[in-house]
């Protein structure tokens, strides 16, 4: 192999375990953001013998995300990969080529357009109607407390499993479809054998492992599309499901039920810890900013009134728009997007956060400061400039970004508008993050809940 000119990197690598052995240093000294300041806005690090280059600059991520969009399309071929997204057909984990643009388009034309999301309007309304419910029940049993995220994320599932099957589910069989996940997210992720090709040797064992968990999702939603086709006898529907659109795509594309089992997964894990961890972000800043929930509050108020907020108010409340982009800024879902193969066997990753937390673009970029939003008009999606990009950039930006701007305006509304939320532990809340699939508040949100009087 020519030898790579690779950017900077911070200490000579030791052979086959790469910078593996510094890790615990960067984590306790170096972190990513001093060793952007120390190499520069571009830098490798390598796991095993696999470069990983880090790009933590905005103007970076821009030129290769939009400007050399197809170069950085692609997507590796890790071996942890094939058997949960069935040999690389989920849309996530496809080749930039022909079988990733069909189903891209399917998702986004059949399931993304105003009018589709508009249509699931009733099941959202039910949605937060349970949930307010499940509050108001567990703080009068816990002295008046509430533990968001179990709650949020249940509301979630229920909502997104009717999407995506087109009927309503328990809640033991959407707490069913929940564990499995977990199960399946905790397997998938993080394997060294990504990095280290000399264990490739174990991989016998880990497909062992893999492989009867992949057998109880295909049972899982075997089942679901079984009863999916009973209802559909019945007349007993709800119409415009993600599955429905797959059932009706072209004979062409060749979809196996396994396609389809991997496909409503990936629909589900996309679209629920995504929104379901950056919800409680955003009430834990809400929480911590006494203020910021009050002004949004009255905002609210000023609105709608003692009315329930419905999703035609959303587009007249810019303060409760920019404080979802103020949690998304602040608080991504991973700090890295992606990885994207180029040329050799490295790896490319995105520093999402050095980006929206960068102190040459933001004014105080460590502060909730959703008025910022208000002042100027800050493109998400990475098309005009490159400030911040939650939802990624270029051709693989993120299809669900509308119906989860939606889930995320909606459900912060509602719940800011019936319940005052407050901290009462007497210490700082703890923001503290960890990493679990997406980032997460590392001690789960706790507190004090209290119906607002209205009137
Ligand atoms: C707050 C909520 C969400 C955030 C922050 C988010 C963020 C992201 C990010 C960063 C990517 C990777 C982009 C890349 O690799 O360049 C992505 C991809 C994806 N997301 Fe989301 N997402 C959210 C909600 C959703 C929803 C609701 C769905 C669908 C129901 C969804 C489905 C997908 C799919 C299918 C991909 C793969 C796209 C491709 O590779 O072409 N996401 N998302």
């Amino acid at each position: 192999q020519p030898k790579l000119r690779l950017p900077p990197r911070p200490f000579p690598s030791l052979p086959l375990l790469g910078d593996v052995v510094h890790f615990r240093e960067y984590r306790r000294t170096l972190s990513l953001d001093s060793l952007r300041k120390m190499l520069g806005p571009i830098f490798t690090l390598y796991v095993g013998n696999m470069p990983i280059i880090y790009v933590t600059s905005a103007a970076l991520a821009r030129e290769a995300l939009i400007e050399k969009g197809a170069l950085f399309a692609a997507r590796p071929r890790l071996p942890t990969n094939p058997i949960f997204n069935k040999n690389f057909r989920t849309i996530s984990s496809a080749t930039y080529g022909h079988h990733w643009r069909i189903m891209r388009r399917n998702l986004v034309q059949e399931m993304m357009s105003i009018s589709k999301i508009r249509s699931f309007k009733t099941i959202r309304q039910k949605v937060v109607d349970d949930l307010f419910v499940h509050i108001a029940t567990e703080s009068r049993q816990d002295g008046g407390f509430v533990s968001l995220y179990p709650n949020l994320r249940m509301a979630m599932f229920q909502l997104l499993l009717v999407i995506c099957f087109g009927f309503e589910f328990s809640q033991d069989a959407a707490q069913q479809v929940s564990s499995l996940i977990d199960e399946m997210l905790k397997m998938a992720l993080g394997s060294l054998l990504n990095f280290f090709p000399l264990l490739r040797v174990f991989s016998g064992n880990r497909r062992k492992q893999l492989l009867p968990i992949r057998a109880r999702e295909v049972q899982m939603h075997v089942s679901h599309i079984e009863k999916r086709k009973e209802l559909a006898k019945l007349g007993e529907l709800v119409a415009g499901s993600y599955l429905e659109t797959l059932l009706h795509m072209d004979a062409g594309t060749n979809l196996s039920t396994e396609d389809l089992v991997s496909l409503c997964t990936e629909f589900l894990v996309g679209g629920i810890d995504t929104t379901v961890t950056r919800f409680e972000w955003a009430m834990a800043c809400l929480i911590a900013d006494p203020q910021i929930q009050d002004k949004l509050y009255a905002k609210i108020h000023d609105r709608v009134g003692d009315r329930h907020v419905e999703e035609t108010d959303l587009p007249n409340l810019p303060y409760l728009q920019a404080v979802v982009k103020e949690t998304l800024r602040l608080h991504p879902p991973g700090h890295v997007l992606g990885d994207f193969d180029i040329p050799t066997n490295a790896i490319i990753q995105f520093h999402i956060v050095s980006m929206s937390r960068d102190d040459t673009i933001w004014d105080e970029p460590l502060k909730f400061k959703p008025e910022r939003f208000l002042v100027s008009d800050v493109d998400i999606t990475g098309t005009k400039q490159v400030k911040m990009i939650p939802f990624g950039a270029g051709s693989r930006i993120c299809p669900g970004l509308g119906l989860a701007s939606i889930h995320l305006e909606l459900l912060i509304a509602c719940l800011v508008q019936k319940f005052s939320w407050t901290n009462v532990s007497g210490n700082p809340l703890d923001l503290a993050e960890k990493q679990v699939f997406t980032i997460r508040l590392k001690t789960p949100l706790r507190v004090l809940v209290q119906e607002r009087v209205t009137g």
